[in-house]
């Protein structure tokens, strides 16, 4: 659920950043000719992003997030995101405090708040994280502000009221048996909580 277009949200892992591993730019590149219309966000939880910065735009990525923890120049993998044509997305594991991202938010189009830590699906939503949305849209008015892990009908309200705008569903979705109606369930209570 995103405030502007609907994202396809691609978990890329390494198996070195998180202990677990996904796909790369060949598949990206393989589902963009399959889905040539959806924006495509590239949530990379790996090690050195820099490196797959052009090979994810070359296959089709329009926004690629990286995690603040894997890189030391934020700047420079910034800059070299836009170049490629892509916007920035900025993620925090659940242990990183908000103040470390704070200095960055302007250079980016979103900052991506984890809810679970990174590595696989079907983990329980961390409530304690809601503060840290809070903080930031009282600080940014305008950024997306994207929420990833364990979100489900339950608590997708609270990430709303506290200031998400961007929101990342996947076994809520993927694990229900009627899928078009869990999707309509998140939109209804993202509806009523906003
Ligand atoms: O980034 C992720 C895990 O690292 C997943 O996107 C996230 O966990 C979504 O899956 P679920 O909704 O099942 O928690």
């Amino acid at each position: 659920m995103d405030s502007g277009a609907d994202f396809l949200h691609l978990d890329v892992m390494d198996g070195h950043f998180v202990p677990n591993l996904t796909f790369g730019h060949p598949v990206v590149k393989c589902l963009r000719t399959k889905i040539p219309d959806a924006m495509f966000e590239a949530h990379m939880m790996v090690s050195h992003p820099e490196k797959w910065v052009q090979p994810m735009a070359d296959a089709g990525v329009n926004r690629y997030t990286f995690h603040l923890e894997a890189t030391n120049d934020i700047e420079a993998l910034v800059r070299k995101i836009q170049e490629a044509g892509m916007k920035v997305g900025i993620g925090i594991k659940p242990n990183t405090p908000v103040d470390d991202v704070i200095q960055y938010v302007d250079l980016c189009d979103l900052v991506l708040i984890m809810t679970v830590e990174p590595g696989f699906g079907g983990q329980k939503f961390m409530q304690n994280m809601m503060p840290k949305i809070k903080f930031l849209r009282s600080q940014f008015p305008n950024v997306d502000i994207e929420v990833d892990g364990g979100v489900s009908h339950i608590n997708i309200g609270c990430c709303a009221q506290a200031g998400a705008n961007v929101i990342v569903a996947g076994t809520a979705v993927t694990g229900a048996k009627n899928k078009p109606e869990a999707i309509k369930g998140l939109r209804d209570e993202w509806n009523k909580a906003i």
